[in-house]
């Protein structure tokens, strides 16, 4: 019988209680004993951890957030860090541990590897900035929300005749807003991958009002600047009353949608059937509708790429 751990770490996303659910309950079909560590790398130094039952995951596929919670941890970066990390999983037995999270977490999960531990990462974010994974556990659910918010935009922007402008989550990767904002029939979208200036989606604003239209929507990525400052340019610039919202965290919460929670289940799943290959060293993901396994130094140094048809779409559709 082999002793598994999982944690959730870095910005929660919308899926991750699923995926937790996939490990445990996958976990114990398979004869394991599984812990669940709370608040993550933090939880892991501090020894918090409780072993899953079949119930312990019972009713949460569909609740957002995770129920081990989450935390970013500095101490976990350091020498000392690490060695009560390892000193707490050897006290506990475990052969293998999954860590569901982003990019950072994924990077830790690398660092107890080359320390010996065996880890499998699974990505958590709802920012969708992993190249090696077509999605990640959260993004689907964060657009939904995303789309269902400037819907409602939309119809006082349309009401009053203004330029609204959304700040959407996305400190390097622009796909919330890029995904978002053709979805939701943005004249602009501004993302930190492509220089965008505020005199073309001025001009472009102009030409909408000139040929009859009354407002205007532009969704941008918190990456590439601030959405209060922007407004405040594209009102002095266009003379039209310009609002700013930045949607912020409502975008990490919310009960996660089909897609994310099926994803979740078959990557969660998946983590514990390679530990139980005796696999280390790896990261899960999707690529082209298959679970895939990748060594998670070539994941790490992959640099995500912008879907440019969906960009170049979207400025089409927009014209
Ligand atoms: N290069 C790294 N080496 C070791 N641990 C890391 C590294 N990067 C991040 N981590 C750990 O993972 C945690 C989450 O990373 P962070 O970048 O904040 O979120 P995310 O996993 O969502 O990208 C950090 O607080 C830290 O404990
Ligand atoms: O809630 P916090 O800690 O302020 O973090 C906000 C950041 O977390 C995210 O929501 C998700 O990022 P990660 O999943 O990579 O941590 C970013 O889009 C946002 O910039």
């Amino acid at each position: 019988m082999k002793t598994i751990g999982v944690l959730t770490s870095g910005g929660d996303a919308p899926g991750m209680n699923a995926a937790i659910r996939a490990v445990v309950r996958n976990g114990i079909y398979n004869n394991c004993k599984v812990y669940g560590i709370e608040q993550g790398y933090e939880g892991l130094i501090n020894a918090r951890l409780k072993e899953m039952t079949l119930s312990s995951v019972a009713d949460i596929i569909h609740r957002g957030g995770t129920f081990l919670r989450t935390a970013r941890s500095e101490e976990f970066r350091t020498e000392n860090g690490l060695k009560k990390a390892k000193n707490v999983l050897d006290v506990f037995g475990i052969e293998g541990l999954v860590v569901i999270g982003g990019d950072g977490s994924i990077a830790g999960a690398q660092r107890l590897n080359e320390n010996g531990i065996t880890a499998i990462g699974v990505p958590g974010t709802i920012d969708n900035d992993l190249e090696y994974t077509d999605h990640s556990i959260g993004f689907d659910t964060a657009i939904n929300t995303v789309v269902e918010a400037i819907s409602k935009i939309r119809d006082t922007s349309s009401s009053h005749g203004r330029v609204n402008i959304v700040e959407v989550m996305g400190r390097h990767c622009g796909d919330i807003a890029l995904y978002c904002g053709l979805a939701g029939g943005a004249e602009s979208i501004i993302l930190p991958e492509i220089p965008n200036s505020v005199d073309s989606v001025c001009q472009k604003i102009i030409r909408g009002k000139n040929r009859g239209k009354l407002h205007s929507l532009i969704l941008m990525a918190e990456g590439a600047g601030s959405a209060v400052e922007i407004a405040k340019e594209i009102e002095e610039k266009t003379s039209m009353e310009t609002r700013a919202t930045i949607l912020g965290h409502i975008q990490r919460g919310g009960n996660p949608t089909a897609f994310d929670r099926i994803l979740a289940s078959k990557l969660g799943a998946k983590a514990v059937d390679l530990i139980l290959e005796g696999k280390k060293g790896l990261t899960v993901g999707m690529k082209c509708n298959e679970i895939v396994a990748i060594e998670i130094e070539k994941a790490l140094a992959m640099k995500k790429k912008l879907d440019m048809e969906t960009y170049d779409l979207a400025g089409i559709l927009s014209i």
